[in-house]
């Protein structure tokens, strides 16, 4: 195999309560990617469609993560990649976390799949660290692995692979503003108060435990952030309105999605998501931010060839 056309899914980072941990994978919109073989050895970016973003593989995250997989394998050819964007950069759907899984998926299937999933995802956090200034892999990890992830540490890195509960939807609402993960990271303190920590670290393990049971009553209970959000929430106008809204429809939970400004909201089954969604709509009709909003099943499939 020469070529290889693939499509690498959106995703939510961090799940309200587990920052730089929990993720899971949006299967309504991702990027499409095609990588091919070339005499030349090295990475070339040839194409990119929907956004401006720069050719120069040192300095796409796609490049990045091609060039750290290609350093370690030593393949006797190079790469050509094509990026067709369809998730939009700094949205806080994981647009950084698609290109940077998406080349180095493509490129060990062209390589006969030398490498396993954790590995491609720690060739791929250094392309998020070129984007974030940080090698997290929250949004790696579930757009490589599918479904609910949990990364349990970078250093070595250790991947837990969570059960999604059936009827689970979500529904994402974008402002259009551009928060760069970098910025919204830098806000965040340094240290945290106990009794934060404690509230947060209860919230991780009874979500986990409830995707585990399926039950969705404790999800509810368990998607609650006591320390990023109470930062982060500043940077997303109108925030507490959609939140509000949401909740008092029936949302499972409400919170900023990776590092905004995109928010999400958990719904059990497929109609209470598109009443969310009308819901939260009129939040935004009323000012003048632009904004759009879907409602996609959980993927629990991740990347894929196409
Ligand atoms: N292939 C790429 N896809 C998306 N963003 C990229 C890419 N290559 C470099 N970048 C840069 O990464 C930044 C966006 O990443 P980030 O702030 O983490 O947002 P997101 O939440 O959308 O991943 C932008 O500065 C963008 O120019
Ligand atoms: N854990 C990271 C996740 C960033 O997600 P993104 O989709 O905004 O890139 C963080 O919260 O900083």
């Amino acid at each position: 195999m020469n070529e290889i056309k693939i499509f690498s899914p959106a995703t939510v980072a961090n799940v309200s309560c587990g920052f730089d941990v929990l993720g899971f994978c949006l299967d309504a919109i991702g990027d499409e990617m095609v990588v091919r073989k070339t005499k030349e050895k090295g990475i070339k970016i040839t194409k990119i469609e929907g956004y401006d973003l720069p050719f120069e593989a040192e300095k796409n995250v796609a490049g990045v993560s091609a060039l750290a997989l290609i350093g370690h394998a030593n393949p006797d050819c190079g790469f050509e990649i094509e990026i067709y964007k369809n998730i939009k950069p700094g949205s806080g759907i994981g647009s950084s976390s698609a290109s940077a899984a998406g080349s180095v998926f493509a490129i060990n299937e062209l390589l006969g799949k030398p490498y396993n999933k954790t590995q491609l995802t720690n060739f791929a956090m250094k392309g998020e660290a070129l984007a974030s200034g940080s090698e997290h892999a929250d949004n790696l990890a579930p757009g490589i692995f599918g479904g609910f992830t949990l990364v349990k540490s970078t250093v070595p890195l250790e991947i837990l692979e969570l059960p999604t509960p059936s009827q689970l939807y979500v529904t994402i609402i974008h402002p259009q503003i551009e928060i760069k993960t970098s910025e919204a990271r830098a806000i965040l303190p340094k240290e945290i108060p106990l009794k934060d920590a404690i509230t947060q670290w209860a919230n991780v393990g009874s979500l986990v435990h409830a995707l585990h049971t399926n039950d969705y009553n404790l999800i509810q209970r368990s998607l609650q952030d006591v320390i990023v959000e109470p930062y982060r929430k500043s940077l997303i106008p109108y925030f507490e309105d959609v939140k509000s809204s949401a909740l008092k429809i029936g949302a499972l939970g409400c919170g900023i999605s990776g590092s905004g400004p995109s928010i999400f909201v958990l719904t059990k089954g497929k109609q209470k998501a598109k009443d969310v969604e009308e819901a939260i709509k009129t939040v935004y009709s009323k000012t003048d931010i632009e904004f759009y909003t879907f409602t996609s099943a959980i993927n629990t499939e991740g990347i894929k060839i196409i």
